[in-house]
């Protein structure tokens, strides 16, 4: 029998494809030393005794009680981990006002690097008290502060990919808050992805170095091409901002006469492992482009209600073939929770169909067949950030990381309203009406890293 580190027994949810959910009732998941599902076994298979017997009773086996139920961790594709400091605030102006009023002095703060320990150690342990085990982090145009957020999440257990964010164009970056030029921007970049790639070496669960040109507006020209040649080299994500507003859109088209999926393409900036936030804005065509290079979107719709001037149609998107995870875009979205951007995901794309504006006739009003189901919405917060990243997370499947929350729905203060439900209604009962207090444990790669 083969010789597994850890050995669970439980009932768990898991995407099937983007409309359905697996319920793997009463399995046994079996890790590996390295962190990996190396394999699942369901009460029907032949060997499901045999394990039970062999490690029932170590201190290596976990059974599951009645009340708790196994999620795969969530993968937030977009954070900005410095507005954690203002999260929860400055919400009532448009993008670029927002920018320039509150996030660049917020962010100008992180060249001091006591500051950046204390509001990322925060931030990395929030989210994984919500549940989420993978993060795509914007960080700040600051080197030093950038890797320590690195560091910080290979410390307390969490799968980050970090970026160092650049913006060296000056006719849209204040003075006191940019890359000093661009040559130093790059340089400072190349630095910093071989820096994360050695701290990853050293790191079980995974960081990673992210090229990050904050969005068109902020970088020269010179930037984005010498940043998608650095992302070719080192074979690293890159994220950025794409069709996010009326005037981010329009300052792009301006500047190039294309929309941003054309732009950022001719800098070689869309690839396999590209996610872009937003993508409100995007055309079909721009769709297509993303789907042919692999490019993902990541939709984050508390945000979007603040700064989009628009609903991203999640449902349109996917059917065009491109992958789409979730983001909770902390400070823009004022959450850190993936359960409150699943909920608001789904309310979005309600709207969306059925329109908001009463004094249209019916039929009219909305945009047909925009509705996401609680189960796409919940594939979007799992599986589909997994594919958006290119890693082997996201699902309880053989060969996946062991990237889980075990939740509790019967707990004196966080008690779901569960009275001999099917396990089909419990699913959509822990993910409307779950709270941090219910999430008990959270594990990566096979570690404990959140335990209530
Ligand atoms: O929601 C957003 N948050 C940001 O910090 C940002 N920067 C550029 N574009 C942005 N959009
Ligand atoms: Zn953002």
């Amino acid at each position: 029998m083969a010789n597994y580190a850890q050995v669970f027994l439980g009932t768990a949810f898991t995407s099937k494809s983007f409309s359905e959910v697996t319920i793997l009732k009463d399995f046994l998941y079996c890790i590996s030393g390295d962190g990996i599902i190396e394999q699942l076994f369901s009460p029907l298979d032949e060997q499901y005794e045999a394990i039970l017997k062999e490690y029932e009773g170590k201190g290596n086996f976990r059974r599951l009680s009645n009340d708790e139920y196994i999620l795969p961790g969530f993968i937030d594709l977009h954070v900005h981990a410095p507005q954690w400091a203002q999260a929860g605030t400055a919400l009532d102006l448009p993008l670029e006002d927002w920018l320039n009023a509150y996030t660049f002095p917020v962010e100008a703060k992180f060249s001091d690097i006591d500051f950046a320990q204390a509001v990322y150690e925060d931030l990395v342990k929030t989210l994984l008290a919500n549940g989420t085990t993978t993060v795509l982090y914007f960080a700040t145009v600051h080197k030093q502060a950038s890797l320590l957020l690195a560091k910080i999440c290979s410390l307390l257990g969490q799968r980050g990919l970090v970026g160092k964010v650049v913006m060296d164009n000056d006719d849209q970056c204040p003075d006191y808050y940019r890359d000093a030029d661009t040559a130093t921007a790059l340089k400072e970049t190349e630095e910093f992805i071989i820096e994360v790639q050695q701290l990853n070496e050293q790191t079980k669960q995974g960081v990673y170095p992210v090229v990050t040109p904050r969005f068109i507006p902020s970088c020269t020209d010179e930037a984005l091409q010498g940043l998608g040649e650095l992302a070719a080299k080192y074979n690293t994500h890159i994220q950025s901002h794409c069709s996010e507003s009326d005037w981010q859109h329009g300052y792009v088209k301006d500047r190039y006469d294309k929309n941003d999926a054309f732009a950022l393409n001719d800098f070689g900036l869309l690839q396999e492992k590209s996610v872009m936030a937003h993508c409100n804005f995007i055309a079909d065509e721009d769709a297509k482009l993303f789907a042919e290079t692999g490019t993902a979107a990541a939709h984050c719709p508390v945000s979007n209600v603040f700064f989009s001037n628009g609903v991203f149609p999640a449902k349109h998107i996917h059917e065009l073939g491109v992958d789409i995870g979730l983001g909770t875009d902390v400070s823009g979205g004022f959450s850190p929770s993936l359960y409150d951007n699943i909920r608001q995901a789904v309310i979005a794309s309600r709207m969306l169909e059925e329109g908001v504006d009463t004094t249209i006739s019916a039929d009219k009003r909305g945009v047909d067949s925009s509705r996401l189901t609680t189960n796409e919405a919940f594939y979007l917060a799992t599986a589909g950030g997994g594919e958006s990243l290119s890693l082997p997370i996201g699902k309880i499947e053989e060969n996946y990381a062991w990237d889980v929350q075990i939740i509790n729905t019967n707990l004196q203060n966080g008690k779901l309203p569960i009275f001999n439900d099917p396990l089909e209604d419990i699913f959509q009962k822990i993910l409307y009406l779950a709270r941090p207090e219910n999430i008990r444990e959270v594990w990566v790669q096979g570690e404990k890293v959140h335990q209530r």
